[in-house]
C-alpha cells in the first residue's frame, strides 16, 4: 500500500502478493482505460447525431446509418472491454486474497505462543473473514477501477474545453467544492468504520467462545443470560452500523445532488452560449452528454471513500499482526541443529517472569543426565508447566541458559529442538480426524504397524479397537466423541510414535482408569527405553517410576525421595 505511511510490514506482504498479478492488473487497467476512452466517444456521436437530424452541417461522411453503425460498434467495444477488465480485476482480487490469506496464516503460525494468549480468537478470525478481503478488494477492485474513472473525468473535461472553454473552466472550479463536501461528510464515517470493525470482531469472538463452551452454558442454565450478552453486543453493533449506514446513505445522494447541480450550471451556461450563437447545437448536445459522464464516477467516488475507510482500518489491524516478530530464530540459528540430542539437559540460573508479574523463577537450576526419569511435583501455580514451556522454548528465560548436550537451546533451530521433545499435557489437543491420523500427526509417514505399536505402549490399542470403526473412527472437534481417558491415551500414543529423545508427561495419565494406569506403569520400561523422561505428577504410581523426585516451590527445585513401601514423598 504505497501511499499509506506506517504500513511497512503489510506493504511488503501486499507487494509480494500482488506481484504475480501485476501483468494481469496492467492489462485490466489498460482495458478499463480503453473502456473509458470509448465512453468519451458517445457524447461525440450524440453531437453528430443531433446535427444529422437537425440537418445542421455535419462533418460525418457516412450519413445517419453509418453513424449509428459506428456508434453501436463503439458501444459493443465498451461492453467487451468492461467485461474483460471486470473479469481480470475480480480474478486478480480473488488471487490476491488467496495469497494474502495464506501469508496471514503462515505468519500467525510462526508467531510465539504468548501472542495468542493476549489476543481474542474472534479478533484473529475477523482478520481472515473481513480484513484481508477488505484490503484485497480495495486494491484490486476499488482502486484499480478508479484510475480509469479519473481518466474519464479528465478526458471529459478536456473534450469540454475543446468545445467551450468557459464551460470547462466552470467544471474545474466546481471540482474543489465537490471534494470538500466529500471530506466533510466522510469525517463522520471514519471513526465509525473502525468501531464497527471492532464491534464485529467482538460479537464474532463472543459467539465463538459461547459455542465452544456450550456444555458449560447448559449446565449452569446460562442460555438466556449468555444469549442476552450476545444480543447486547449485537445491539451495540447495530447502533454503530445504523449510524454508519446513515452517513453512507447520505454521502452518495449528497454528492450526486452536488454534481447534478453542477451539470445544471453547465447546462445553463451552454444554453446561454447556444442562444448567443457561440455554440452549435451539436456542441451543446456533446457538452450535455460529457456532463452526464461525470455522474457515474462521482457516485463511484462516494463508494470509494467508504471502502477506503474500511480498508484503512483493516490495513491497520493487519499491520499490527504482520509487525509482530515470529518466534526468534535468526538465519544462522535456523540452520544449526542440535548436535547431541540425547545429551544431558541443563537449566542454569534461569530468571523468568511473565510480563507485568513478579518473578516466577529467580535462579532456577537443574541438571538431568541422559536417560534419567525425573518427576516434578509442586503446588498449583508453582511453575511446573512454565518450566516445561521454557524447555520447549514456548517462552524464553529473561536471563540464564538452558542447554541440551552442552548446546544452548537458543542457539539451535527450533525445529531440531522441538522434534527432540514430545509433550503430553493434561489438557489434550486433538484434531477432528480419525484416531490413526491423530496418532500420526507428528509422523505422517508412519506405517500402520508403527501406529499400533505406539498405541500398544500407551495402553490405547485395545480401547481403540473397541471404537465403532477402530483406528478409522472420527473423533470430532477436540476429540469430543472420546472419553477423557481415551483422549489421553491417544495423545500418549502420538507422543511415543514420534520416538522422542525427551518425553514430557504433564499429568498425562491422570484420566486413565486405575487398571490402565497400572498397565502403563508396569509396561513403562518399553515406553521410556532410551529416553530422558520428565514426569509432572502427584500420583504415587507414577512417582514410583522416577529415578529422582523434585519438588518445585517458590521458584526453587528441592530433591525428595520416595518410601517404596508407602509410596509417600518426603524431603530427602
Ligand atoms: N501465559 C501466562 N501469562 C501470565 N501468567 C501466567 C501464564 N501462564 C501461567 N501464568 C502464571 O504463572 C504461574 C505458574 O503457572 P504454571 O502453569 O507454570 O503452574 P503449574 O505449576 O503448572 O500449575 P498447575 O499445577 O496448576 O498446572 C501461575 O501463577 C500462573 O497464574
Amino acid at each position: 500500500m504505497p501511499t499509506m505511511p506506517g504500513f511497512d510490514h503489510l506493504r511488503h506482504v501486499v507487494v509480494h502478493a500482488m506481484r504475480p498479478e501485476s501483468y494481469w492488473l496492467a492489462i485490466a487497467i489498460a482495458l478499463s482505460f480503453a473502456q473509458g476512452l470509448l465512453a468519451l466517444l458517445s457524447p461525440w456521436f450524440a453531437g453528430h447525431f443531433a446535427s444529422e437530424i437537425m440537418l445542421e452541417s455535419s462533418s460525418f461522411d457516412y450519413g445517419l446509418p453509418g453513424l449509428m453503425a459506428l456508434w453501436a460498434l463503439v458501444l459493443a467495444g465498451q461492453a467487451l472491454t468492461r467485461f474483460l477488465s471486470g473479469f481480470l480485476l475480480t480474478r486478480s482480487g480473488a488471487r490476491t486474497l488467496a495469497v494474502l490469506s495464506r501469508r496471514l496464516h503462515d505468519h500467525l503460525l510462526a508467531l510465539p505462543i504468548p501472542f495468542f494468549e493476549s489476543r481474542k480468537r474472534g479478533d484473529l478470525l475477523s482478520l481472515y473473514s473481513n480484513d484481508v478481503a477488505s484490503v484485497a478488494h480495495f486494491l484490486t477492485g476499488t482502486l484499480a477501477g478508479l484510475l480509469p474513472a479519473v481518466a474519464v473525468l479528465l478526458g471529459a473535461t478536456v473534450m469540454m474545453a475543446r468545445i467551450d472553454s468557459q464551460v470547462a473552466l466552470l467544471v474545474v472550479l466546481l471540482a474543489p467544492v465537490f471534494f470538500l463536501t466529500l471530506k466533510l461528510l466522510g469525517r463522520g464515517l471514519r471513526s465509525l468504520s473502525d468501531q464497527v470493525a471492532a464491534g464485529q470482531a467482538s460479537a464474532l469472538g463472543l459467539a465463538g467462545e459461547q459455542l465452544s463452551l456450550i456444555a458449560l452454558i447448559k449446565s449452569f442454565n446460562r442460555q438466556h443470560r449468555d444469549g442476552e450478552l450476545f444480543a447486547s453486543r449485537v445491539r451495540d453493533l447495530l447502533t454503530l452500523r445504523s449510524d454508519q449506514l446513515w452517513w453512507q446513505a447520505l454521502l452518495a445522494p449528497a454528492l450526486q445532488l452536488l454534481s447534478s447541480l453542477g451539470i445544471l450550471l453547465v447546462l445553463w451556461l451552454s444554453a446561454i452560449h447556444l442562444q448567443q450563437g457561440s455554440l452549435e447545437l451539436s456542441g451543446f448536445v456533446s457538452l450535455l452528454m460529457y456532463g452526464l459522464l461525470f455522474t457515474r464516477p462521482v457516485s463511484g467516488l462516494a463508494n470509494l471513500y467508504g471502502e477506503g475507510l474500511q480498508a484503512r482500518g483493516a490495513a491497520q489491524r493487519l499491520q499490527l499482526v504482520f509487525a509482530q516478530a515470529p518466534e526468534p530464530e535468526p538465519e544462522a540459528v535456523s540452520r544449526t541443529a542440535l548436535a547431541r540430542p540425547g545429551g544431558a539437559i541443563d537449566i542454569a540460573r534461569v530468571y523468568f517472569a511473565y510480563p507485568g508479574q513478579k518473578a516466577l523463577f529467580e535462579s532456577l537450576s537443574l541438571h538431568i543426565p541422559p536417560g534419567e526419569i525425573v518427576a516434578i511435583t509442586g503446588d498449583n501455580g508453582a511453575g511446573k508447566s512454565t518450566l516445561l514451556h521454557l524447555l520447549m522454548r514456548f517462552v524464553d528465560p529473561i536471563s540464564g541458559v538452558i542447554t541440551i548436550g552442552g548446546q544452548n537451546t537458543r542457539k539451535v533451530s527450533l525445529s531440531s529442538l522441538r522434534s527432540l521433545i514430545a509433550i503430553v499435557t493434561q489438557r489434550v489437543l486433538l484434531l477432528d480426524a480419525s484416531v490413526a491420523d491423530n496418532i500420526r500427526y507428528g509422523m505422517p509417514a508412519a506405517t500402520d504397524e508403527a501406529v499400533y505399536a505406539a498405541a500398544g505402549l500407551a495402553q490405547a490399542h485395545a480401547i481403540i479397537q473397541r471404537l465403532p470403526q477402530g483406528y478409522a473412527t472420527r473423533i470430532g472437534e477436540g476429540g469430543v466423541r472420546l472419553s477423557g481417558g481415551e483422549q489421553q491415551r491417544i495423545a500418549l500414543a502420538r507422543a511415543l510414535l514420534a520416538d522422542p529423545k525427551i518425553l514430557i508427561l504433564d499429568e498425562a495419565t491422570a484420566m486413565f482408569d486405575s487398571q490402565g494406569e497400572a498397565d502403563f506403569v508396569a509396561n513403562s520400561a518399553a515406553a521410556f527405553a532410551g529416553r530422558t523422561v520428565i514426569l509432572v505428577t502427584h500420583r504415587p504410581a507414577s512417582l514410583a517410576l522416577a529415578d529422582r523426585i523434585l519438588h518445585l516451590e517458590s521458584g526453587v527445585l528441592r530433591q525428595m525421595s520416595v518410601a517404596p513401601e508407602h509410596k509417600e514423598v518426603f524431603e530427602a
